[in-house]
Protein backbone atom coordinates (compact mmCIF):
# COMPACT_ATOMS: atom_id res chain seq x y z
CA UNK A 1 0.00 0.00 0.00
CA UNK A 2 1.22 3.36 -0.63
CA UNK A 3 1.32 6.35 2.21
CA UNK A 4 1.45 10.05 2.00
CA UNK A 5 2.64 12.29 4.22
CA UNK A 6 1.52 15.95 4.07
CA UNK A 7 4.75 18.59 5.11
CA UNK A 8 3.59 22.03 5.92
CA UNK A 9 4.27 25.14 7.05
CA UNK A 10 0.86 26.34 8.20
CA UNK A 11 0.47 30.08 9.33
CA UNK A 12 -1.82 31.35 12.18
CA UNK A 13 -5.14 31.99 9.53
CA UNK A 14 -6.87 28.37 9.20
CA UNK A 15 -8.87 30.00 5.75
CA UNK A 16 -5.30 31.28 4.38
CA UNK A 17 -3.87 27.57 5.33
CA UNK A 18 -6.54 25.28 3.68
CA UNK A 19 -6.12 25.61 -0.26
CA UNK A 20 -1.70 24.39 0.11
CA UNK A 21 -3.34 21.73 2.59
CA UNK A 22 -5.62 20.72 0.12
CA UNK A 23 -3.39 20.47 -2.72
CA UNK A 24 -0.57 18.03 -1.33
CA UNK A 25 -3.44 16.17 -0.14
CA UNK A 26 -4.76 15.77 -4.20
CA UNK A 27 -1.06 15.26 -4.99
CA UNK A 28 -0.28 12.58 -2.46
CA UNK A 29 -3.88 10.98 -3.94
CA UNK A 30 -2.53 11.67 -7.47
CA UNK A 31 0.81 9.23 -6.54
CA UNK A 32 -1.57 6.80 -5.81
CA UNK A 33 -1.26 6.80 -1.98
CA UNK A 34 -4.42 5.17 -0.29
CA UNK A 35 -3.77 6.33 3.15
CA UNK A 36 -2.59 10.41 3.33
CA UNK A 37 -1.60 11.83 6.88
CA UNK A 38 -1.55 15.68 7.77
CA UNK A 39 0.49 17.23 10.83
CA UNK A 40 -0.57 18.15 14.11
CA UNK A 41 -2.37 21.67 14.33
CA UNK A 42 -2.93 21.70 10.56
CA UNK A 43 -5.11 24.60 10.19
CA UNK A 44 -3.62 26.48 12.86
CA UNK A 45 -0.05 27.17 14.05
CA UNK A 46 0.31 29.86 16.56
CA UNK A 47 1.32 30.49 19.90
CA UNK A 48 -0.70 33.38 20.48
CA UNK A 49 -4.03 32.59 22.73
CA UNK A 50 -6.34 35.65 22.29
CA UNK A 51 -5.51 35.03 18.34
CA UNK A 52 -6.52 31.63 18.49
CA UNK A 53 -10.12 32.69 20.34
CA UNK A 54 -10.23 34.75 17.55
CA UNK A 55 -9.71 32.19 14.42
CA UNK A 56 -10.52 28.69 16.23
CA UNK A 57 -13.94 26.87 15.59
CA UNK A 58 -16.11 24.03 17.16
CA UNK A 59 -15.30 20.68 15.91
CA UNK A 60 -19.24 21.13 14.35
CA UNK A 61 -18.36 24.21 12.36
CA UNK A 62 -14.56 24.00 11.37
CA UNK A 63 -13.86 24.78 7.49
CA UNK A 64 -10.76 22.64 7.39
CA UNK A 65 -12.40 19.29 8.92
CA UNK A 66 -15.28 19.77 6.45
CA UNK A 67 -13.33 20.54 3.22
CA UNK A 68 -11.00 17.79 4.10
CA UNK A 69 -13.72 15.62 4.82
CA UNK A 70 -14.92 16.23 1.30
CA UNK A 71 -11.46 15.93 -0.01
CA UNK A 72 -10.97 12.02 1.45
CA UNK A 73 -14.28 11.27 -0.33
CA UNK A 74 -13.11 12.92 -3.88
CA UNK A 75 -10.03 11.29 -3.97
CA UNK A 76 -11.53 7.60 -2.24
CA UNK A 77 -8.78 7.53 0.75
CA UNK A 78 -8.30 7.19 4.23
CA UNK A 79 -6.91 10.86 5.88
CA UNK A 80 -5.81 11.17 8.78
CA UNK A 81 -5.34 14.92 9.87
CA UNK A 82 -3.14 15.03 12.56
CA UNK A 83 -4.84 17.32 14.27
CA UNK A 84 -7.34 19.99 14.59
CA UNK A 85 -6.58 22.92 16.62
CA UNK A 86 -10.43 23.36 17.88
CA UNK A 87 -12.89 24.66 20.37
CA UNK A 88 -14.08 22.70 22.90
CA UNK A 89 -16.80 22.38 25.21
CA UNK A 90 -14.32 22.86 28.31
CA UNK A 91 -14.89 25.21 31.37
CA UNK A 92 -11.41 27.08 31.39
CA UNK A 93 -11.65 27.46 27.74
CA UNK A 94 -9.05 25.74 26.48
CA UNK A 95 -8.94 24.05 23.35
CA UNK A 96 -8.69 20.73 21.92
CA UNK A 97 -5.51 19.49 20.22
CA UNK A 98 -7.76 16.76 17.90
CA UNK A 99 -6.59 14.09 15.26
CA UNK A 100 -9.04 12.71 12.99
CA UNK A 101 -9.35 9.85 10.88
CA UNK A 102 -11.46 10.32 7.65
CA UNK A 103 -12.99 7.13 5.83
CA UNK A 104 -13.07 6.85 1.79
CA UNK A 105 -16.66 8.02 2.47
CA UNK A 106 -15.93 11.15 4.03
CA UNK A 107 -17.51 10.01 7.60
CA UNK A 108 -15.52 10.61 10.48
CA UNK A 109 -14.02 6.78 11.45
CA UNK A 110 -11.75 7.90 14.58
CA UNK A 111 -11.03 10.58 16.51
CA UNK A 112 -7.84 11.31 19.29
CA UNK A 113 -7.40 14.18 21.64
CA UNK A 114 -3.63 14.37 22.32
CA UNK A 115 -2.82 13.52 25.83
CA UNK A 116 0.57 14.51 26.81
CA UNK A 117 1.04 18.30 27.11
CA UNK A 118 4.29 20.08 25.71
CA UNK A 119 5.14 21.87 28.64
CA UNK A 120 8.95 22.17 28.32
CA UNK A 121 11.85 24.46 28.59
CA UNK A 122 13.93 23.34 25.81
CA UNK A 123 16.75 25.73 26.00
CA UNK A 124 17.38 29.42 27.61
CA UNK A 125 15.29 31.39 25.41
CA UNK A 126 12.75 28.89 24.58
CA UNK A 127 9.88 27.90 26.29
CA UNK A 128 6.59 26.00 26.04
CA UNK A 129 3.50 26.04 28.07
CA UNK A 130 1.18 23.67 26.02
CA UNK A 131 -1.21 22.62 29.35
CA UNK A 132 -1.92 27.04 28.99
CA UNK A 133 -4.08 26.80 25.33
CA UNK A 134 -5.32 22.82 25.46
CA UNK A 135 -7.24 20.60 27.43
CA UNK A 136 -5.62 17.08 27.49
CA UNK A 137 -7.71 14.14 25.96
CA UNK A 138 -7.66 11.11 28.57
CA UNK A 139 -8.20 8.67 26.39
CA UNK A 140 -5.75 6.36 23.92
CA UNK A 141 -7.36 5.82 21.06
CA UNK A 142 -6.93 2.21 18.34
CA UNK A 143 -8.86 2.83 15.12
CA UNK A 144 -9.73 -0.04 13.22
CA UNK A 145 -9.25 -0.15 9.00
CA UNK A 146 -9.37 -2.45 6.06
CA UNK A 147 -6.05 -2.78 5.51
CA UNK A 148 -4.06 -1.88 9.49
CA UNK A 149 -5.52 -1.10 13.40
CA UNK A 150 -3.47 2.24 13.56
CA UNK A 151 -2.80 3.87 16.82
CA UNK A 152 -3.70 7.35 17.14
CA UNK A 153 -0.91 9.83 18.67
CA UNK A 154 0.08 12.90 18.81
CA UNK A 155 3.48 14.61 18.99
CA UNK A 156 4.71 15.04 22.16
CA UNK A 157 3.38 11.44 22.90
CA UNK A 158 6.13 9.98 21.51
CA UNK A 159 8.08 10.50 24.77
CA UNK A 160 6.03 8.16 26.46
CA UNK A 161 6.41 4.85 25.37
CA UNK A 162 3.82 3.04 27.72
CA UNK A 163 1.23 4.28 25.45
CA UNK A 164 2.67 2.78 22.47
CA UNK A 165 3.07 -0.98 23.60
CA UNK A 166 -0.13 -0.59 24.68
CA UNK A 167 -1.69 0.42 21.77
CA UNK A 168 0.55 -2.10 19.95
CA UNK A 169 -0.21 -5.01 22.26
CA UNK A 170 -4.15 -3.51 21.73
CA UNK A 171 -3.84 -4.72 18.09
CA UNK A 172 -1.63 -1.51 16.13
CA UNK A 173 0.26 -2.20 13.50
CA UNK A 174 0.56 1.69 12.63
CA UNK A 175 1.20 4.36 14.58
CA UNK A 176 0.70 7.77 13.81
CA UNK A 177 2.39 10.59 15.07
CA UNK A 178 1.64 14.03 13.41
CA UNK A 179 3.96 17.32 15.14
CA UNK A 180 4.89 20.24 15.15
CA UNK A 181 8.65 19.55 16.84
CA UNK A 182 10.70 22.24 18.21
CA UNK A 183 13.93 22.62 15.93
CA UNK A 184 16.64 22.19 19.15
CA UNK A 185 14.45 18.84 20.39
CA UNK A 186 13.82 17.64 16.79
CA UNK A 187 17.26 17.98 15.94
CA UNK A 188 18.41 15.54 19.21
CA UNK A 189 15.52 13.51 19.33
CA UNK A 190 12.69 13.31 16.60
CA UNK A 191 14.57 10.48 14.56
CA UNK A 192 16.15 8.31 17.45
CA UNK A 193 12.41 8.47 18.94
CA UNK A 194 10.29 7.45 15.97
CA UNK A 195 12.60 4.68 15.41
CA UNK A 196 12.78 3.07 19.15
CA UNK A 197 9.05 3.72 19.10
CA UNK A 198 8.92 1.37 15.62
CA UNK A 199 11.52 -1.18 16.91
CA UNK A 200 9.87 -1.72 20.77
CA UNK A 201 6.20 -2.45 18.45
CA UNK A 202 6.88 -3.85 15.19
CA UNK A 203 4.75 -1.10 14.05
CA UNK A 204 5.08 1.26 10.80
CA UNK A 205 5.39 4.18 12.65
CA UNK A 206 4.37 7.34 10.47
CA UNK A 207 5.02 11.16 11.34
CA UNK A 208 4.14 14.04 9.53
CA UNK A 209 5.01 17.15 10.67
CA UNK A 210 5.19 21.20 10.82
CA UNK A 211 8.38 22.74 9.08
CA UNK A 212 10.20 26.07 9.07
CA UNK A 213 9.03 29.37 9.73
CA UNK A 214 5.34 29.67 10.61
CA UNK A 215 3.80 33.30 9.97
CA UNK A 216 1.98 34.95 12.86
CA UNK A 217 0.09 37.98 12.81
CA UNK A 218 1.63 39.55 16.20
CA UNK A 219 5.03 38.91 14.64
CA UNK A 220 5.50 35.84 17.43
CA UNK A 221 6.78 33.01 14.42
CA UNK A 222 7.48 30.08 15.65
CA UNK A 223 9.96 27.68 13.85
CA UNK A 224 9.48 24.26 13.68
CA UNK A 225 11.78 20.65 12.56
CA UNK A 226 10.05 19.13 9.29
CA UNK A 227 11.53 15.80 8.64
CA UNK A 228 8.48 14.00 7.82
CA UNK A 229 9.02 10.41 8.47
CA UNK A 230 8.20 7.05 7.03
CA UNK A 231 9.62 4.30 9.75
CA UNK A 232 9.30 0.43 9.16
CA UNK A 233 8.94 -2.23 12.03
CA UNK A 234 12.54 -3.24 11.69
CA UNK A 235 13.50 0.93 12.20
CA UNK A 236 14.52 1.23 8.48
CA UNK A 237 13.18 5.11 8.10
CA UNK A 238 11.30 4.96 4.64
CA UNK A 239 10.89 7.96 4.16
CA UNK A 240 12.36 11.68 5.46
CA UNK A 241 10.85 14.27 3.91
CA UNK A 242 14.12 16.82 4.36
CA UNK A 243 12.55 20.80 5.62
CA UNK A 244 10.58 22.01 2.09
CA UNK A 245 6.71 21.92 2.39
CA UNK A 246 4.79 19.02 0.31
CA UNK A 247 3.58 15.83 -0.46
CA UNK A 248 6.03 12.73 0.34
CA UNK A 249 5.11 9.01 -0.80
CA UNK A 250 6.45 6.06 -0.13
CA UNK A 251 4.99 2.26 -0.58
CA UNK A 252 4.24 0.42 2.85
CA UNK A 253 4.19 -3.35 3.24
CA UNK A 254 2.19 -4.61 6.15
CA UNK A 255 3.82 -7.93 5.94
CA UNK A 256 6.51 -6.37 8.00
CA UNK A 257 4.94 -6.16 10.71
CA UNK A 258 4.41 -9.78 11.25
CA UNK A 259 8.13 -10.49 10.05
CA UNK A 260 10.18 -7.88 12.87
CA UNK A 261 7.99 -9.33 15.42
CA UNK A 262 8.50 -12.52 14.41
CA UNK A 263 12.06 -12.05 14.88
CA UNK A 264 11.98 -10.46 17.78
CA UNK A 265 9.30 -10.65 20.12
CA UNK A 266 9.73 -8.53 22.48
CA UNK A 267 6.66 -7.51 22.15
CA UNK A 268 4.43 -10.63 23.44
CA UNK A 269 7.34 -10.86 26.39
CA UNK A 270 6.36 -9.44 29.58
CA UNK A 271 9.50 -10.14 31.80
CA UNK A 272 9.24 -10.55 35.60
CA UNK A 273 10.60 -8.24 37.74
CA UNK A 274 9.98 -6.54 40.99
CA UNK A 275 11.41 -3.08 41.96
CA UNK A 276 11.13 0.38 42.35
O1 LIG B 1 0.87 24.67 20.17
C1 LIG B 1 0.17 24.30 19.24
O2 LIG B 1 -0.53 25.08 18.55
C2 LIG B 1 0.10 22.86 18.90
N1 LIG B 1 0.92 22.06 19.71
C3 LIG B 1 2.21 21.87 19.46
O3 LIG B 1 2.80 22.37 18.52
C4 LIG B 1 2.92 21.04 20.47
C5 LIG B 1 2.93 21.81 21.75
S1 LIG B 1 3.80 23.38 21.69
N2 LIG B 1 4.26 20.70 20.09
C6 LIG B 1 4.87 19.63 20.62
O4 LIG B 1 4.29 18.82 21.33
C7 LIG B 1 6.35 19.51 20.28
C8 LIG B 1 7.02 18.38 21.04
C9 LIG B 1 8.49 18.46 20.93
O5 LIG B 1 9.05 19.26 20.22
C10 LIG B 1 9.29 17.53 21.74
O6 LIG B 1 8.74 16.57 22.33
O7 LIG B 1 10.51 17.74 21.81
Amino acid sequence: MRVGLVQLTASDDPEANLPETLGHVAEAARQGAGFVLTPEVTNCVSTDRARQRDVLRPEAEDPTLAALRQAARAHGIWLLIGSLALRSADPQGRFANRSFLVAPDGSVAARYDKIHMFDVAVDATETYRESAGYRPGECATLAQTPFAPIGMTICYDIRFPALYRRLAQAGAQILTVPSAFSPVTGAAHWEVLLRARAIETGCFVLAPAQTGSHPAAEGRARRTWGHSMAVAPWGEVLLDAGVEPGAYVCEVDLEAVAAARGRVPSLANEPRWEGP
